[in-house]
C-alpha cells in the first residue's frame, strides 16, 4: 500500500501532512511519526501533521514532533493546513479548536486564549508564572504561557548569543515542567518588534514556531513591553501576532507547500 503525503512548511518549519479527511488512513503512532521524521532515512520534519474527521470542526488535526511525541498545538502547521483546505476552516486539536481565514497578508489563525494558570501551563508546583523564580545560567525569571501548547519565555540582550543547543534540552526537560516544555529566548526591539527564537520541546532548534511567537507576544504585552500587535521575527522570517481585547490570540503569516510524494507502507512496517 503506498500512502500519499504533502510537504509543507512555514517560514522554514517544515512538516509531512497525511491527509486523512476523506480517506482512511493506517494507525499513526510514535514510532512511525519517529521513524518518517528521520532526514537520512525516512522523509524528514520537524512536525507530521495528520488529517481526521471531525464532529466538531471542519476537521481534526493530530501533531507529532519529530522525536514522536503527541502535542496539542502547532502555530506554523496549521497557518500550512489553512493554506491547503484553500477556504476558511475550524480545526479540532488536542489544544482546542481554532480557525484559519485565507487573507492577503497571508493564513490567518485565531489560535485560542492564553493561560497563565501555573497547573495549565504545566508547571510540576505552584508558582508565579509572570516571573518564575528560576535560572539556568545567563536565562532567568522567564513567563510561562499556554497558547494551547506550554511555553517559557526568557527575555535577554541577544537571542542569537544564547547557547540554545545546550540550554534547549536542559529547560526542556527540567522536573519543573512535568509535560516538557518549549523554550523561547527573546529581544523586544520596540514596542511592536520582538526578535525570537526557540528550542521546540519534541523537535529541538527549528526556523520558526508559530506558538512560540503567539507566548512570546504574549509574555511581552503581559509584561508591558509591547503593543497589542507586534511583529516577532524569527530565523526564518516574520510572524505577525495581535491579541485581541477578546482575549483571542491572531496570528497572521505566509505558509508553503513543497512538494507532494508517497511511500511504501511496508517500508515501515505497516501491512496492509
Ligand atoms: N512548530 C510548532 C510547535 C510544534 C509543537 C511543539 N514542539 C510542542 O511540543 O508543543 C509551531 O509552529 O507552533
Amino acid at each position: 500500500m503506498r500512502i500519499d503525503f504533502t510537504k509543507m512548511h512555514g517560514l522554514g518549519n517544515d512538516f509531512v501532512v497525511l491527509d486523512g479527511r476523506t480517506g482512511a488512513l493506517p494507525v499513526v503512532d510514535a514510532a512511525l511519526a519517529a521513524a518518517l521524521a528521520d532526514r537520512h532515512t525516512g522523509i524528514g520534519y520537524d512536525q507530521l501533521i495528520v488529517l481526521a474527521p471531525s464532529d466538531r470542526g471542519d476537521f481534526r488535526m493530530r501533531i507529532f514532533n519529530n522525536d514522536g511525541s503527541e502535542v496539542e498545538a502547532c502555530g506554523n502547521a496549521t497557518r500550512a493546513i489553512g493554506l491547503l483546505h484553500g477556504r476558511p476552516a475550524s480545526i479540532e486539536t488536542l489544544g482546542g479548536m481554532v480557525a484559519t481565514t485565507p487573507t492577503d497578508s497571508g493564513i490567518s489563525v485565531e489560535m485560542g486564549k492564553p493561560r497563565f494558570d501555573w497547573n495549565l501551563i504545566p508547571l510540576g508546583y505552584p508558582m508565579d508564572t509572570h516571573s518564575l523564580p528560576v535560572a539556568w545560567e545567563e536565562l532567568v525569571n522567564p513567563i510561562a504561557v499556554n497558547v494551547g501548547n506550554p511555553h517559557v519565555i526568557f527575555f535577554v540582550e541577544d537571542p542569537y548569543r544564547i547557547d540554545m543547543a545546550r540550554l534547549g534540552p536542559l529547560i526542556e526537560n527540567d522536573p519543573l515542567f512535568p509535560e516538557r516544555i518549549n523554550v523561547n529566548v527573546a529581544t523586544v526591539t520596540s514596542r511592536d518588534a520582538l526578535t525570537l527564537r526557540v528550542w521546540e520541546r519534541g523537535a529541538g532548534l527549528t526556523r520558526a514556531c508559530g506558538t512560540g511567537a503567539c507566548a512570546t507576544a504574549i509574555g511581552a504585552m503581559k509584561r508591558g513591553l509591547a503593543d497589542r500587535k507586534v511583529t516577532v521575527a524569527l530565523p526564518g522570517g516574520p510572524l505577525t501576532i495581535e491579541w485581541r481585547e477578546d482575549d483571542e490570540i491572531v496570528m497572521t503569516g505566509p505558509a508553503t507547500e513543497s512538494f507532494r510524494g508517497s511511500f511504501d507502507a511496508a517500508d515501515y512496517g505497516i501491512s496492509d
